[in-house]
């Protein structure tokens, strides 16, 4: 049964429902849509990525799915509250508390420890000593217990990434976006990222969607969703596929029948 909360949300709503959503830029004199009507439902505990050729809206995409920008047309709810119905200081609010953003540039503040870095979203969260309970439990899950202490100049990549998507997790988000996470990492420290991901869907059921073009990471999602041109292409469990390889294969079958007409009936 539905139980009747704030602004039309309930229970049963979805982490991320876009309905109709467009976005256009302008780009000197002209104007670019970087999204088209695209529609789509994440449900509670899915694991979603985003795939699309550079240019095709996936980044567009998640920046409106956390009210970093506001849409031309179409809406956006998150835990079924209309983005476009908040003040920015409620949009920024309710970004702190609902919405897990970890980007492939690492965004940790240098100055401060991993641990302190972890604790920044939860700045104004009056129980001190349960938050930094928090913020170790998850370092630890993570992989980073021994690394508290340490700035993020003398963590790695992979780890800094780590603490990045700890610092996301630290509210109990409703949602988690990911942008290319694994972008400014090797491929092992990259495969590493997204086994913890699949790990934190799996065992704790977070709901994730991640933006990458990469075949390799799209293939540990449930569901992967391609767009073309700011519109949804197509979309498919990743179960379909044998591996990232048989994912790459149709994946750059699909993108080359709609890039090179001359490729159609190229085979692989
Ligand atoms: N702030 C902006 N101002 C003007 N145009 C923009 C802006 N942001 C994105 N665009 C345009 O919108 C389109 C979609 O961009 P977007 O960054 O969402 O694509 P993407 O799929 O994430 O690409 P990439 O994989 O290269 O990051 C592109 O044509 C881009 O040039």
């Amino acid at each position: 049964m539905d139980t009747n909360m704030k602004n039309g949300a309930t229970l049963q709503s979805p982490p991320l429902e876009v309905v109709g959503l467009t976005k256009r830029f302008r780009q000197g004199n002209k104007q670019v849509t970087a999204l088209d009507h695209v529609s789509l439902r994440v449900a509670e505990g899915e694991f979603v990525a985003v795939m699309g050729a550079s240019g095709s809206g996936k980044s567009t995409l998640l920046h409106l799915a956390a009210g970093l920008t506001d849409a031309t047309e179409g809406v956006v709810r998150v835990a079924g509250q209309d983005l476009a119905s908040m003040s920015d200081k409620q949009l920024t609010h309710f970004r702190r508390r609902r919405i897990g953003l970890v980007f492939q540039s690492l965004n940790l503040v240098p100055a401060l420890t991993a641990e302190e870095n972890v604790l920044l979203p939860l700045y104004a969260a009056s129980d001190r000593s349960h938050r930094v309970q928090l913020a170790g439990e998850l370092l630890e899950q993570l992989g980073l217990g021994d690394r508290r202490t340490h700035r993020p100049g003398a963590l790695s990549g992979g780890e800094q990434q780590r603490v990045a998507i700890a610092r996301a997790l630290v509210t109990e988000p409703a949602i988690v976006l990911a942008d290319e996470p694994t972008g400014s990492l090797d491929s092992t420290n990259g495969q590493l990222i997204c086994q913890l991901m699949r790990r934190l869907n799996d065992e704790q059921r977070r709901t994730i969607v991640v933006v990458t073009h990469e075949p390799t990471v799209a293939i540990w999602a449930d569901r992967i969703v391609v767009l073309k041109d700011g519109q949804l292409q197509s979309q498919f469990e990743s179960s379909s596929f044998d591996g990232p390889q048989e994912l790459a294969a149709h994946y750059h079958g699909l993108t080359s029948t709609l890039e090179q007409p001359e490729l159609v009936h190229g085979g692989q």
